[in-house]
């Protein structure tokens, strides 16, 4: 069994956590990635890596077929389900996205001709150690009116002095999801404008032990009572702010060091890596899918299934899933062999679904809120089995039975809608499916300037090219 050793310095309110497992904001997700960490030794989670002769995850596996890419979606698949798509970054994402860096390694050996070294050895440690790994790339909010000329240094993670080993850095970061579980951060900082290239241009990954670096939670939404909250208490992977007071960063661990344009063309690849955007697409799947269930079985449990407003409404949901399900079945189609010899799925797809994904989530809590409606209030704040009045008790069977189902069941079932729809967990989650893979409007920007639109010109020539015929042949 892999051990978690989490993160050194892990703050939450106002005092420092010490041990994970017994910590009663963190010990349903401890035992939870436990559970998914255990998995990789079997298939189809792990593989069995041919050098090391051990089991490792999929996501470090490299297609070179289209059957080894779906191997790969086995395997998102069923660590996705185990958590029903509600935890995302733990660690099934990041590995993809170093397994993309190798893959393209002599791309960025330009911006530091040890990069491809680097990346290997951290790309083989972290296969074989099953090192947990998030990612942290967004400054502070403070004031983003500002050029980055005009941002007060503290508030910008900077390089505060050098050595012939590494560097020491202090700031701050903010969000890295998982960051209390896991051994190490990818910290980037994609700022593209010359003069800011020394102290702020800088690609490194940051082990979470390290001395100076404290990991600053948000309240936590987990809880510990399962039949009450089935999911907070085993799916709150918690997000946190990363501040560094002169963190020390060795060489090997630095990837890119004050280049601007070296640290944006590894964010781009952040963003466009193929193999980590299909774990994505596949986890969003999941919890899609998920939803579409939970007000499935809420509208069925009132009968309000017979009323054609509501078939409407879960059938939208159908629709996301067959959506979803299509384009990833579109992008594993028209996948093919790169001249490195990896077969990628097709990247437009993929990026689709992250356009889509950014409103999909909220479209898919606001259809349950909607149908389950005053039910998820009329819940009452424990089980009725725990109320100490047996007469009461059966009074409340009868109130609170469903259509075809008894109290307990539907009660349980509306449990699980709560927490999506009225939850803090559940608007954390509406949160992150807007924002986590960056700020929609300007993914939505990205997705323009990269689309191929040749053939769209095409059409529009051969329109032109007719009128002309047509006009010609009527002189
Ligand atoms: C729950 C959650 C988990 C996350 N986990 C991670 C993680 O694990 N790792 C990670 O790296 N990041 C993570 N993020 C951060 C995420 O990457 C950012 O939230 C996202 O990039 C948007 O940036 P921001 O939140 O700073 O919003 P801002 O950039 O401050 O934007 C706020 C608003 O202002 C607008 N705006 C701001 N600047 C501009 C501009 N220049 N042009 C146009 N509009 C602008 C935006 O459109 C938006 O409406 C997470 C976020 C959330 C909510």
């Amino acid at each position: 069994m892999t051990a978690i050793k989490g993160a050194g310095h892990v703050w939450l309110d106002g005092k420092q956590v010490t041990n994970l497992a017994e910590h009663a904001a963190f010990k349903g997700t401890f035992q939870t990635i436990q559970e998914l960490l255990a998995r990789i030794d079997d298939e189809p989670v792990g593989y069995k890596d041919a050098k090391l002769g051990k089991y490792v995850h999929q996501a470090f596996s490299i297609p070179t077929t289209k059957e080894q890419l779906l191997e790969k979606r086995a395997a998102f698949e069923a660590w996705s389900i185990q958590s029903f798509g509600m935890m995302s970054r733990l660690s099934d994402y990041a590995y993809a996205l170093i397994t993309g860096y190798y893959i393209d390694r002599e791309q960025f050996a330009q911006y530091d001709a040890t990069f491809p070294q680097k990346i290997e050895r951290y790309y083989e440690q972290l296969k074989s150690e099953r090192r947990l790994l998030t990612t942290a790339i967004a400054d502070p909010q403070i004031d983003r009116s500002k050029p980055l000329t005009e941002r007060p240094e503290h508030a910008l993670l900077h390089v505060v002095e050098e050595t012939t080993d590494g560097i020491y850095v202090s700031g701050a970061k903010m969000i890295a999801t998982g960051a209390p579980y896991v051994d190490d951060i990818l910290v980037n900082t994609p700022y593209s404008k010359a003069e800011e290239q020394e102290k702020f241009a800088n690609f490194f990954i940051v082990s979470t032990q390290s001395p100076g670096l404290e990991i600053i939670c948000r309240k936590s939404h987990a809880a510990q009572d399962l039949a009450l909250y089935p999911l907070a208490s085993q799916f709150d992977e918690m997000d946190a702010v990363v501040v560094f007071n002169r963190v020390f960063i060795p060489n090997d661990r630095i990837f890119i060091r004050g280049n601007a344009e070296g640290v944006v063309k590894a964010h781009r690849h952040q963003q466009l890596n193929e193999l980590a955007h299909y774990q994505t697409v596949i986890r969003l799947l999941t919890k899609l899918k998920f939803v579409a269930g939970v007000t499935t079985a809420v509208a069925e449990s009132i009968r309000v299934t017979e009323f054609l407003n509501v078939q409407q409404k879960v059938g939208e949901l159908y629709m996301q899933v067959d959506t979803i399900e299509a384009l990833l079945h579109t992008s594993e189609t028209n996948g093919f062999v790169q001249e490195n010899g990896v077969f990628t799925p097709s990247a437009v797809q993929l990026q689709v679904v992250r356009n889509l994904g950014t409103s999909y989530y909220s479209r898919a809590i606001s259809i349950l809120k909607e149908i389950g409606a005053g039910g998820f209030t009329q819940l009452p704040s424990t089980l009725i089995e725990r109320f100490e009045d047996e007469a009461l008790q059966k009074q409340l069977e009868t109130y609170y039975v469903g259509a075809a189902s008894s109290a307990k069941q539907k009660t349980a079932l509306f449990r699980i809608g709560w927490e999506l729809v009225g939850s803090e967990l559940g608007s954390r989650h509406d949160l992150y499916e807007r924002f986590y893979t960056g700020d929609p409007f300007r993914i939505q920007s990205l997705f323009f300037e990269n689309y191929d639109k040749l053939p769209l010109d095409d059409y529009l020539d051969t329109f032109l090219t007719k009128i002309q015929q047509r006009e010609e042949l009527l002189l």
